[in-house]
């Protein structure tokens, strides 16, 4: 239950003066809720200022700069109202000071409210924007206007928000001044020690200088208000994962008693030794699964570093305990892929595994399901639907995630709320910085595929301005001849626009009749609106090398895996996050022949777009491109949060709050230590911090038993 304190933050916007159905519309929009119902108090909070006005530049007319905000006082001299109340001319009203005269401009000016506020002869206070035009002075439409002797209680320094469309900066300005008073005294949560030490405000005062800045130093991330502001959301944040942790542990894990014998045949089989890394991960793992602590480990290893086979190391072990594996992929392509390439690798073996995804269906379904429930399957492998109700285990001792940001914390919890507490692996392909993994996943630990496997040849990455196209065809045209195999990828913005289907699919006809016609009846095209069994058809005939070149959107993004795939050509790659190029490239150099990537790019390129394909031509180190590609663009996108649902920051930066996090970790491991079920007073303030950043979903695991 939300405590009650919080209630008056967690009440409509539409309660707010000001606020009607239009402007509540907006709000949502702004806050991306769904429904301005799911609009809150505490929205408006947490919606910083980014920089501010400053009213107290005082220089006088004639001192005026141009373009500047100033505040100026002088006597009214003479009204020019327009000729009538048809005309286009304005209505204007001239003023002087010692310095010199200002006229103030105003369209659709309604006289008599303007008599009212600029009476004749009378000493007023005006605010706003500055124009010279020939020698004069005006301002239009003055943001203030105010009696001499009032002149205080101007707003001197005013901070000034993100917008949508159609919300001025006055209304929600004015609406945030409404939510302001609405912030509750919270119960203290945080450590005094540490308050007083890092010269930190209580949250109320914070929230209330993060909306009242008097000096552009408020506006930094560094001001007290911001900072602490920082510590409670990654406090909050780290809490809510340490709850999951400690919910996901509490079960105590099957210990793994592993033999030995099915991975020995499992290795001995394949055409390649595993690297130092791997090996070093699969004893990680092994450890962690044989003793009584259920194992949380996150496996990351950048592009074609092998992190497959690990996962497989790991899932062998449990079947020689007597266990059940299942390994779930974020997409039916991958899972398939997956399942294909694991049925290679332990055929030797006889380990029996199956497939389950959205697709499996009727008869099919409930053999498997039946197979699954018995034992007889051991290794499971598929999508979501692996953990759908109707899915019961005999013995599941191993999950493995294979996260590639898809996935996060919520799946992570909805498969612990099932009741099942297997050992859990996570991989991630995309190495992200250790910051972000502690924002994301909290204290798991971390096993690292430093290394890639033995043999395999730098790509070589080529930016080319798309009208070369004619020259990129000619030289492809030579490689497919010479049995080479390609990518070429359209961008997609969202699989559901037809325009974007459209682009792939004339890519498609236009790269088959240019390559002629031995070559373009081997040109496959693959989109994310074909069935399931197309996509299998056309991945399968590209690995076989029926097809050779395969012109795709995204779909294969993540995980896939043709290893004599040698050419990747990515169009419009101005268009992609260097996260996301980082993962298409390593769709080739994932064998022993050399690869080279093609960057197709549309000018002119801003300044990013050319930082960004510039660190591509540079480097092929993953955990590099993720450390530039967060200054480039910030946490929240390259968390791939709206996918992943993981929670952005709303004032929290992982950059400059980096410090805060370290100390935000460490604090809530040291609260969950001493009080697991957040029942001291303290525990009670946290309860407060986690609903207050809408982190409250662990609290309900506390309970759960
Ligand atoms: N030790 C090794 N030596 C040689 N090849 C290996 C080794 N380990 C794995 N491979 C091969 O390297 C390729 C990439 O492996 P895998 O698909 O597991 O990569 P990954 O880490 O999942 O990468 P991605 O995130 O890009 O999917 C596969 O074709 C795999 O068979």
């Amino acid at each position: 239950m939300r405590p009650a304190i919080l209630d008056p933050l967690f009440s409509s916007v539409s309660g707010l003066p000001g606020v009607g159905p239009k402007i509540a519309e907006l709000l949502a929009k702004l806050f991306g809720r769904e429904t301005p119902e799911d609009c809150r108090v505490v929205d408006l909070l947490f919606h910083a200022p980014h920089s501010l006005i400053d009213r107290r530049n005082q220089p006088g007319i004639a001192r005026a700069p141009q373009g500047a905000i100033v505040t100026i006082t002088g006597r009214v001299d003479r009204h020019q109202p327009p000729p009538n109340k048809k005309s286009n001319v304005p209505y204007r009203v001239f003023l002087h000071d010692e310095t010199g005269e200002l006229t103030l401009v105003f369209f659709r000016g309604q006289s008599t409210w303007l008599e009212k506020q600029l009476p004749l002869d009378e000493e007023v206070t005006v605010s706003g924007k500055i124009d010279w035009f020939n020698g004069r002075a005006s301002m239009v439409h003055p943001d203030y206007i105010v009696k001499a002797s009032e002149a205080e209680n101007l707003p001197l320094v005013e901070p000034i928000y993100p917008l949508t469309a159609g919300l001025s900066p006055k209304t929600l300005r004015k609406i945030i001044e409404a939510a302001l008073p609405k912030t509750p005294d919270f119960p203290e949560w945080i450590d005094q020690a540490l308050a007083e030490k890092q010269g930190l405000p209580s949250t109320a005062d914070a929230f209330h200088g993060l909306h009242e800045p008097r000096d552009p130093a408020d506006i930094d991330p560094q001001a007290p208000a911001r900072r602490r502001l920082a510590y409670d959301e990654f406090l909050a944040g780290q809490l809510s994962l340490a709850l999951v942790r400690q919910r996901l542990r509490k079960v105590a894990g099957q210990p793994v008693h592993a033999t030995g014998h099915l991975s020995r045949q499992i290795l001995e089989a394949l055409p390649f030794s595993p690297t130092g890394s791997q090996t070093e991960a699969i004893a990680q793992i092994m450890k962690d699964m044989a003793g009584d602590d259920r194992m949380l480990r996150l496996l990351q290893g950048d592009v074609g570093s092998g992190k497959t086979l690990v996962a497989l190391m790991a899932m062998a072990a449990v079947i020689e305990s007597g266990g059940q594996a299942v390994l779930m992929a974020p997409t039916e392509i991958l899972a398939r892929q997956h399942h294909a390439t694991i049925a290679k690798y332990t055929a030797a073996a006889g380990i029996r595994i199956e497939a389950l995804t959205g697709r499996t269906k009727g008869k099919e379904r409930d053999e498997i399901l039946e197979r699954i429930a018995s034992g007889e399957a051991q290794i499971v492998i598929g999508t979501h639907a692996l953990f759908q109700d109707t899915v019961n285990y005999k013995n599941l001792m191993l999950a493995v995630v294979d996260e590639q940001h898809r996935f996060g914390v919520h799946q992570r919890l909805r498969l612990t709320a099932k009741g099942i507490t297997p050992h859990m692996l996570v991989m991630t392909a995309t190495p992200i910085p250790r910051t972000l993994v502690l924002a994301a996943f909290g204290d798991m630990d971390v096993s690292k595929l430093t290394e890639k496997p033995a043999g395999r040849k730098p790509i070589q990455t080529i930016t080319i301005p798309t009208e070369r196209i004619g020259d990129i065809v000619g030289r492809l045209k030579a490689a497919l001849a010479d049995g080479k195999k390609a990518y070429w990828i359209c961008p997609l913005v969202e699989e559901t626009e037809e325009s974007d289907l459209m682009s792939v699919e004339e890519r498609h006809a236009t790269l088959v009749s240019a390559l002629g016609r031995a070559i373009g009846s081997q040109v496959g095209l693959i989109h994310g609106r074909m069935s399931g069994s197309e996509k299998d058809a056309i991945m399968m005939a590209f690995k076989s090398g029926e097809i050779r070149l395969l012109v795709a959107t995204t779909v294969v993004e993540v995980g896939v895996d043709v290893p004599d795939a040698t050419i990747m050509v990515i169009e419009h790659a101005e268009r992609f996050g260097l996260a996301q190029l980082h993962q298409l490239r390593g769709r080739v150099g994932r064998g022993d022949e050399a690869s080279t990537c093609i960057l197709l790019y549309r000018g002119p390129l801003g300044e990013t777009g050319h930082a960004r394909l510039t660190i591509m031509r540079d480097t092929e180190d993953g955990f590099r491109i993720a450390e530039e590609d967060l200054k480039l663009r910030g946490e929240g996108e390259l968390l791939g949060t709206r996918q992943s649902g993981t929670p952005g920051f709303r004032i929290a930066s992982l950059e400059a709050h980096a410090d805060l996090l370290e100390i935000a970790r460490k604090d809530a491991a040291y609260l969950i230590e001493r009080d697991p079920e957040l029942t001291s007073e303290r525990g009670n303030a946290v309860r407060t911090l986690l609903y207050l950043f809408r982190r409250d979903e662990a609290i309900r695991f506390l309970h759960a038993g």
